[in-house]
């Protein structure tokens, strides 16, 4: 039996949690080898919702579940966490952008790095999935100075399988047949879903679907995804986010071959350059992210990857009081 691992859930009583916290207990995320210990954080209204999460939690009898620690105090969720998913902040709602949420959680990452960078495990894997993701990634880097910045990375996951799917819809194939997609930039309207190199069942997406399509359907419907679910369902995604929350955790901690999109430092990489949380295409070994390297960019890739690029910086002036 393998020593179990510390993973700190944020926001748990909220309604990502209620999915996420369910599926790493149950061996989704590590491996059905893996223990586990949660460790939630709420706010202090929210701590008789979150009583009632334990309760159901330990009503699952989930056999690799050890142990559950649940505070209102950021110090005690993030001691000696292995894993932290930042997750508690307000949702948007209809006609907002995420950007719109700034004000109200840029605070929350400011005071939790600080927390992770004085209690969490030195080798801590955080996760950002509370919006504006890639700038309060940013904020909780810049607030946790004894911490690698390589360690904080933001959720561009549900992006990039958002993607994968539409583009697997259209040629009427699986989403497993679907490689190299890659979505750069800001989890946000600006984001860049880029099929240049993207092949489906072998095949170069671009012979398969029309530059029409591309252009003025498939990268509008992944870029407004997520406001299309919040008019559906009333609620932003959930369910959704918290699988794609454990794809990403799961594949920087347990590697994979494919090329995945994840925020993470901007390192002059592909001509960003540092001081922003940006989507690259990533595969994951030996617990580590590299940037896949080399890719052609043509003009029109350039002009949407500035754009994104440019939106993060205005992000970036705009907390730059909280950027310690
Ligand atoms: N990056 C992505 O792809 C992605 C996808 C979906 C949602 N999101 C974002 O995730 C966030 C959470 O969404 P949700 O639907 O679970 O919202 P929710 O309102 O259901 O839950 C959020 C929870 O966070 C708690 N919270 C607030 N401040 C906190 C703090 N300082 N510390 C700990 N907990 C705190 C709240 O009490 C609440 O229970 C939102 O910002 C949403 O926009 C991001
Ligand atoms: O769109 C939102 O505000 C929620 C989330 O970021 C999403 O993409 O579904």
């Amino acid at each position: 039996m393998k020593d179990p691992v510390r993973i700190a859930i944020t926001g748990a009583a909220g309604q990502i949690s209620y999915s996420l916290a369910f599926r790493i207990a149950s061996g989704d995320m590590l491996g059905k080898d893996q223990p586990v210990i949660l460790q939630l954080l709420e706010i202090p209204p929210a701590m008789d919702a979150l009583n009632g999460v334990v309760m159901e939690l330990n009503d699952c009898a989930f056999p690799l579940l050890q142990d559950i620690v649940a505070t209102d105090d950021a110090n005690v969720a993030f001691k000696d966490a292995d894993f932290a998913l930042l997750v508690g902040a307000r949702p948007r709602g209809p006609g907002m952008e995420r950007k719109d949420l700034l004000e109200a959680n840029a605070a929350i990452f400011s005071v939790q790095g600080k927390a992770l960078n004085d209690n969490a495990s030195r080798d801590v894997r955080v996760l950002v999935v509370g919006n504006p993701a890639n700038t309060n990634a940013l904020i909780a880097s810049c607030n946790a100075p004894d911490l690698d910045a390589g360690q904080f990375t933001a959720m561009m996951r549900l992006d990039h399988n958002r993607a994968k799917t539409q583009l697997a819809q259209k040629t009427g194939k699986h989403v497993t047949d679907v490689e190299q997609m890659i979505v750069w930039g800001n989890h946000s309207a600006t984001q860049y879903p880029d099929l240049a190199h993207c092949k489906v069942d072998g095949t170069s997406a671009f012979d398969l679907v029309e530059r029409d399509w591309y252009e003025n359907d498939f990268i509008p419907t992944v870029q407004q995804r997520g406001a299309a679910i919040i008019k559906a369902r009333g609620a932003s995604s959930a369910a959704s986010a918290a699988s794609a929350a454990i794809d990403h955790m799961r594949d920087w901690a347990l590697g994979t071959d494919e090329v995945v999109s994840m925020g993470i430092p901007a390192d002059g990489s592909y001509g960003v350059e540092p001081g922003i949380m940006y989507s690259y295409p990533v595969v994951c070994k030996n617990g580590k992210y590299e940037i896949v390297q080399g890719l052609e960019v043509n003009e029109f890739s350039r002009g949407r990857m500035k754009a994104t690029e440019d939106e993060l910086r205005e992000e970036r002036a705009a907390v730059e009081h909280l950027l310690g």
